[in-house]
Parts: structure tokens; C-alpha cells; sequence
């Protein structure tokens, strides 16, 4: 007989029950992580959702509600949400408790929130590097974290015991955790989750500006590399739009080399340097093998359908 590990929080409350918070919800309730969960949304429709789903054992309509007694809280809406929901939240909080967050920017997070927490509430900033396209309660899976990593980013001083016990419940649902400051999170996240999000929203938007009769033949063509940026530019408009605004110097910083870097390869084109345009593809592919190899290693996410081919 398997032996019952006792759940690693009494009440955690989720803070917004959209993609992330509604697979914490399941993930938490898979791995019977918590013996009791609840949670907060802003309209009726959700707060339905939620229960029909029976992602939560119980929902509020605010944050500074749900939040009593909870030993764990976790911030799961846009990032510039944050402010004000830590400002109403924080007088309700108890004594000891953990607050963490899954924000896809982490230094005007830890702006944001660290301020309104009163002493003796340690807050323990993380951001899951996995997602989809897709949003709200309905649309999240007990299984996202699995195999994926997750990134906390604490401050000088973040209350040791507090951070293993979120490295713990990351753990347990399957992820890796890696620790780095918000910064370097920041920058790093710039280039490889940022920046792309902004390409495909841009080559989107420049595709379906094209005259019709192009505009016809993109949205008949488009089962290749197109049709894979379309997926990542139906994102969450809100989500994005708080993610750009919050890591701005950053996105700036990429968005400049990633320019110097586009204009190389334009200035090939034009002339038919192909030795040029050969050498940057057989590096980029060597980095894609790379990327693979490492996951078929470790964290190899066979949920990506291109993996296969590989
Ligand atoms: N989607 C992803 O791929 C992904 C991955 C990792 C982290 N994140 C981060 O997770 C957070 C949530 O993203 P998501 O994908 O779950 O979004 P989502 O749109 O699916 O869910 C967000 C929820 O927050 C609610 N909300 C918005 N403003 C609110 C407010 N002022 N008060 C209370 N509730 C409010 C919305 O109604 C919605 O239910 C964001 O900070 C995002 O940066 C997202
Ligand atoms: O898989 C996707 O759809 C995602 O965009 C997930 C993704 C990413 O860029 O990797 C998006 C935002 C997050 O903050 C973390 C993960």
C-alpha cells in the first residue's frame, strides 16, 4: 500500500482562475497538494465556471475574501493587475502566510507587490515557463507543469523556508525550478518568450494587411511555419499587453540587436549573399538541435508536435 503524504498547505487560494490559475487548481488537486482551495474572480460567469468545473472548493468575489486563512497565495492574473489586487488583498492576509505569483515579468512584480505586504508575509516571486494560447478557467490542464521549468526569483532577505516550500509544491507538480535574480529572468525572457510573442503579433498583423486577393491565398496557404506563428499571435491580448509594458527596457534591449540582426540577412537577400544567408541557417539549426537534444535529455516536451520529426 502506497503511503498518504500529508498535503504540503492547509489553503491555498488562487487569485484569478484563468489558464495558470485553473491548472494550479487541478495540478494542486491531482497531486493533493492542499486540503483546501479557493479562489477569486471578478464576474459571476466565472465564479460559475469555477465551481461547475469543481476546480475549487470555494469562490469569492474578491481577493481580501478569498485570501482568509489561506497559508498559500498565488497571484494568477495579468501582471498589471498586480498592484491593486496585493494593496486590496494585504490586510486580510495571515500572519506567516506565503504569497507567489506566476507573472511573466518578475522585476515590476516585485515593484509592485513586495510594498503592500505587511512583516511576517513572505513573498516568494515565480513565473512557470509553460502556457498555451489559450485562456480562461476552461481552458487549463492538471498536467502544464509537468516536465517544464519553473522560475523563482526572490529578493534579498525572501525568507528561506518560505522558498523551499515553493520549490517543494513546484516539484511536486512536476516541474524543475531554477533560481536567478528578476533581473536576469527579465532579460532572458526578453529573447525567448517576448520577442517571439511580438514577431508572430506583428507578421500576423502585416499578413492580413496585405491586399485581398493575397489575404485569401495567406489564410488558404497557411498550414506551415505561418500557421504556427498564428497560434502563438492568438495569445491573450491583456496578458500580452501588461508583459510589454512591464519589461520594457528589456524588450527594447532584443528588439534592437534582433534589428542589426534582421538587417544582415535583408542586406544578403538584396545582394544574393548566399554564403551569408547558409551560414546563419546551419547555426541556427545546430541551435535547434541542440535545444532538443537537451530536452530529449531531460525535459523533453513531447506535447510539441514538431517534436516528433526530430
Ligand atoms: N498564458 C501563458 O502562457 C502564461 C504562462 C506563464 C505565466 N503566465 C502569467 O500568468 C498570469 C495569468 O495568465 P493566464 O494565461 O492565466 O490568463 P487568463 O486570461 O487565462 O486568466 C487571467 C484571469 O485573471 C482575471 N482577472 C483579470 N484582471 C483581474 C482583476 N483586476 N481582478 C481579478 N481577476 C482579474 C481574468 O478575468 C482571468 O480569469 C499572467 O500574469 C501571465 O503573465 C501566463
Ligand atoms: O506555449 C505557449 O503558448 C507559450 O507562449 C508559453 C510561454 C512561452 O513563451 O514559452 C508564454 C508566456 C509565459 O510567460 C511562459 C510560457
Amino acid at each position: 500500500m502506497t503511503e498518504k503524504k500529508d498535503p504540503l498547505f492547509n489553503k491555498i487560494a488562487l487569485v484569478g482562475i484563468g489558464l495558470i490559475g485553473s491548472s494550479l487548481a487541478r495540478a494542486t488537486r491531482k497531486n493533493g497538494l492542499a486540503k483546501e482551495i479557493v479562489a477569486c474572480a471578478r464576474s459571476q460567469g466565472t465564479r460559475d465556471t469555477a465551481m461547475r468545473l469543481g476546480l475549487v472548493d470555494a469562490i469569492y468575489e474578491t481577493p481580501a475574501e478569498a485570501v482568509v486563512d489561506a497559508d498559500l497565495v498565488i497571484l494568477c492574473t495579468p501582471v498589471s493587475t498586480y498592484d491593486d489586487l496585493a494593496c486590496a488583498m494585504a490586510p486580510s492576509l495571515k500572519e506567516g502566510a506565503i504569497v507567489t505569483d506566476v507573472g511573466s515579468v518578475k522585476e515590476s512584480v516585485i515593484r509592485d507587490v513586495g510594498p503592500h505586504l505587511p512583516d511576517g508575509i513572505h513573498f516568494v516571486p515565480g513565473h512557470p515557463i509553460a502556457g498555451t494560447e489559450h485562456s480562461g478557467p476552461e481552458a487549463g490542464f492538471a498536467e502544464l507543469f509537468e516536465g517544464r521549468w519553473c522560475i523563482l526569483t526572490p529578493v534579498p532577505g525572501t525568507n528561506s523556508k518560505a522558498l523551499d516550500r515553493i520549490t517543494d509544491y513546484w516539484t511536486a507538480m512536476g516541474s524543475m525550478v531554477e533560481i536567478m535574480t528578476a533581473h536576469h529572468h527579465d532579460k532572458v525572457l526578453a529573447i525567448t518568450s517576448h520577442l517571439p510573442h511580438l514577431i508572430a503579433y506583428t507578421i500576423v498583423g502585416t499578413a492580413t494587411d496585405l491586399e485581398e486577393t493575397q489575404q485569401a491565398d495567406v489564410v488558404k496557404f497557411s498550414a506551415g511555419g505561418f500557421r504556427d506563428f498564428t497560434r502563438i499571435a492568438a495569445s491573450d491580448p491583456i496578458m500580452w499587453r501588461d508583459v510589454f509594458l512591464n519589461n520594457r527596457e528589456a524588450v527594447l534591449e532584443m528588439l534592437q540587436r534582433f534589428s542589426e540582426d534582421l538587417s544582415v540577412l535583408q542586406r544578403a537577400v538584396r545582394w544574393g549573399e548566399g554564403d551569408v544567408l547558409e551560414d546563419r541557417f546551419r547555426k541556427t539549426r545546430d541551435i535547434r538541435r541542440g535545444i532538443v537534444d537537451a530536452h530529449q535529455a531531460g525535459t523533453f516536451d513531447a506535447r510539441e508536435p514538431d517534436n516528433a520529426q526530430d
